[in-house]
């Protein structure tokens, strides 16, 4: 694991010192919109249009972040118009590599070894983590964005000439809540499960998992009465908490030490995971080996052997019981 200074590779893991022993994420610094007209987004210089076949994603298998674009891909049957590349699951001194194998693809496009070299392309002076997911203009040969949340709507909205544009996950009359129900999912559950695993002092990991377990809880309660996070239509927020949920018990339970209660003890969290992972298109971009062997086989501060478990034994195909809150017609 590392970073890159002035674009120069430093192999260093978190720093957690300043902070209290506190896992404290950094900015995403790519920050670009691709829209439909090419039209830079409000607050923006950069404009990139949308194209079929002129982006590129850099994903992760493992990563929950990168998770979210993979989806909103799918959901919007974007695959022909965007193109991927997946890292492989191994993440060590070199940070993400494009070893091929196990998940892992190569960089289709330029054949590079690292994921950094995709970052210092694009700024030969960038400094920061080198991180995934990545939307990666052809054209301009160039990051448009790192910041998934980000992504997730440019995929939502811009691509619609070439997609589904039936669906939109962040409709204008739920954006309220959607922004609300999201800033609490990912302050405490999708970051949550982070602060919780990378935290280095006891206090800060017992905060994390207090705050962690508070809000799983609220989610619980909110889905014994409503179908989906926003009401009785799923949304981008929905998506952002399954790919915590559907990591949860094989990964986060275990090696981030999330363990007051797994999805499996939360009777309506776990109906609900089963039905979004059945949404068609969804359960093909799920790779639960590939996150165990990412997270227990890269993280040593975490895990020193290496050593990837075998449990849990789990079907998220069984059935689920969220018809019964859908709202008579
Ligand atoms: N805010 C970013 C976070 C992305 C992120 O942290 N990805 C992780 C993988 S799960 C990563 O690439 N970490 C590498 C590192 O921190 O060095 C987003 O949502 O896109």
């Amino acid at each position: 694991m590392g970073l890159l200074v002035d674009g120069v590779w430093h192999d260093q893991g978190y720093d957690t010192a300043k902070s209290g022993g506190r896992f404290e994420r950094s900015q995403s610094q790519f920050r670009d919109f691709v829209t439909a007209d090419g039209r830079p987004a409000e607050g923006r210089e950069r404009g990139f249009k949308a194209e079929p076949g002129r982006y590129h994603l850099y994903v992760s298998l493992a990563c929950p972040w990168a998770h979210r674009t993979l989806i909103v891909r799918a959901l919007k049957k974007l695959e022909d118009a965007i193109s991927v590349s997946v890292v492989h699951h191994f993440m060590g001194a070199d940070g993400w590599t494009f070893r091929r194998g196990e998940g892992g693809t190569g960089d289709s496009l330029h054949g590079f070894d690292f994921m950094r070299q995709i970052y210092t392309k694009a700024d030969p002076h960038y400094s920061g983590r080198v991180t995934v997911p990545v939307l990666w203009d052809k054209k301009t040969e160039s990051i448009v964005s790192n910041e998934s949340s980000e992504i997730i709507r440019m995929l939502n909205s811009a691509f619609d000439a070439w997609g589904d544009a039936s669906l939109d996950l962040y409709p204008a009359a739920l954006r309220a809540e959607i922004d609300a129900i999201n800033d609490r999912v990912y302050n405490d559950i999708n970051n949550g499960v982070y602060k919780a695993g990378f935290a280095t002092t006891q206090i800060a990991y017992e905060e994390a998992f207090t705050a962690l377990f508070a809000a799983l809880d609220m989610v619980e309660d909110r889905l014994s009465r409503q179908r989906y996070l926003a009401g009785e239509r799923l949304t981008e927020a929905d998506w952002r908490l399954f790919t915590t949920l559907v990591r949860f018990d094989a990964v986060y339970v275990g090696h981030f030490k999330c363990n007051l209660r797994r999805i499996a003890d939360y009777p309506n969290l776990s109906n609900y995971l089963r039905e979004l992972y059945q949404v068609p298109g969804v359960a093909e971009t799920v790779d639960l080996p590939h996150a165990k062997a990412h997270y227990y086989g890269s993280h040593r501060s975490i895990n020193p052997t290496g050593v990837v478990p075998l449990g849990p034994e789990q079907d998220l195909s069984a059935p689920h019981n969220r018809e019964r809150l859908a709202k008579a017609a």
